[in-house]
């Protein structure tokens, strides 16, 4: 017997409808750092919203929002002051992305706990790993298997200490299991684990994108997509090629706040594609 192939990402991109708008195109929020750490939030933010997310919304400790708000102009912004006030700012949004530049600390643990509890699907990436180094269940316990962990390999020994030992496939795979989340393995050339046991192995990886920053984007290209309801793992494997697309087509000089405004060509070739 035959199995059917998986559907490829490129058949579930999430082009809009005629009469969709922006709330019906999905809803994203980013959780920004301190005053003095809030680029990562808006590179994250500004890929989320080249990539489709309708809206798309900063929430920030209160300290940072007189440091956001001349920096954005079409993302919105909303100060939070406690954990309990986050998941209350987060209610309607669809997908989130919290970790780039957030800390490490309490606050930041409690942060993720208490989104994990909203009805947002979650992308967990940098601090929001890090905070979980020594006690990795506390967070498995909290995450549904639509949301995604983006950790490099350092992140990812801080939760999983002897699992590249195996490789990175067989790690990315193990992991995806542990967490009941989608894991994708960041490196030259990325892994995508589901904890159903569906694996991809990204082909388009460059060098380009090693510089600061670019794994913010990453992380808010693929809460973008899981906004618009893209399934966590396709739009995982989706933004990770995208990603690397957008870097190939800048090349040299490449800096993350380059990697957003790369994103509409990226798109328009694909969707030449599929109409
Ligand atoms: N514009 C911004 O505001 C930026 C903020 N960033 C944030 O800054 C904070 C600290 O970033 P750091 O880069 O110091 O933290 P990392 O956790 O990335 O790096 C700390 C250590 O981890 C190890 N490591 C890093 N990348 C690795 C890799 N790919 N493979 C193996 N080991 C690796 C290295 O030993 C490194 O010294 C994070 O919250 C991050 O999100 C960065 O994303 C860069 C841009
Ligand atoms: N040599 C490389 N080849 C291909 N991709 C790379 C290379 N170096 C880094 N990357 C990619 O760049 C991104 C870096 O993410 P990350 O380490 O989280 O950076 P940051 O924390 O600065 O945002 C990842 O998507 C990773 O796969």
């Amino acid at each position: 017997m035959t199995r059917p192939a998986l559907p490829d990402w490129r058949t579930t991109l999430p082009w809009p409808a005629v009469d969709v708008h922006k709330h019906a195109r999905g809803r994203l929020g980013v959780v920004s750092g301190k005053a003095t750490q809030t680029g990562a939030a808006r590179l994250a933010a500004r890929a989320g919203l080249r990539i489709g997310a309708g809206v798309v919304r900063i929430l920030c400790p209160p300290d940072a929002t007189a440091v956001i708000a001349p920096a954005i102009e079409a993302i919105m912004l909303t100060p939070f002051g406690s954990d309990e006030a986050l998941a209350e700012a987060a209610a309607n949004l669809d997908a989130v992305v919290i970790g780039p530049a957030a800390g490490i600390n309490d606050a930041t643990q409690a942060n993720v706990r208490a989104l994990a509890g909203t009805g947002a699907a979650l992308v967990v990436d940098a601090d929001g790993l890090t905070v979980f180094e020594g006690w990795p269940e506390d967070l498995f316990e909290v995450l549904d298997r639509d949301d995604v962990l983006t950790p490099h390999e350092g992140e990812f020994r801080r939760l999983f200490p002897v699992l590249l030992e195996q490789g990175r496939e067989a790690a990315a795979a193990e992991a995806a299991k542990r967490a009941g989340a989608v894991v994708v393995l960041k490196g030259v050339a990325t892994v995508i684990a589901a904890p159903d046991g569906r694996l991809s192995v990204n082909d388009n990886g460059t060098p380009w994108l090693a510089t600061a920053g670019s794994g913010d984007v990453l992380a808010g290209m693929i809460a973008g997509l899981m906004a618009q309801r893209m399934d966590s793992f396709d739009a995982a494997r989706a933004a990770v090629w995208m990603h690397a697309e957008a870097a190939r087509g800048f090349g040299p000089g490449l800096i993350a706040e380059d990697l957003p405004e790369r994103i509409p060509a990226v798109l328009a070739a694909l969707y030449s594609q599929a109409v």
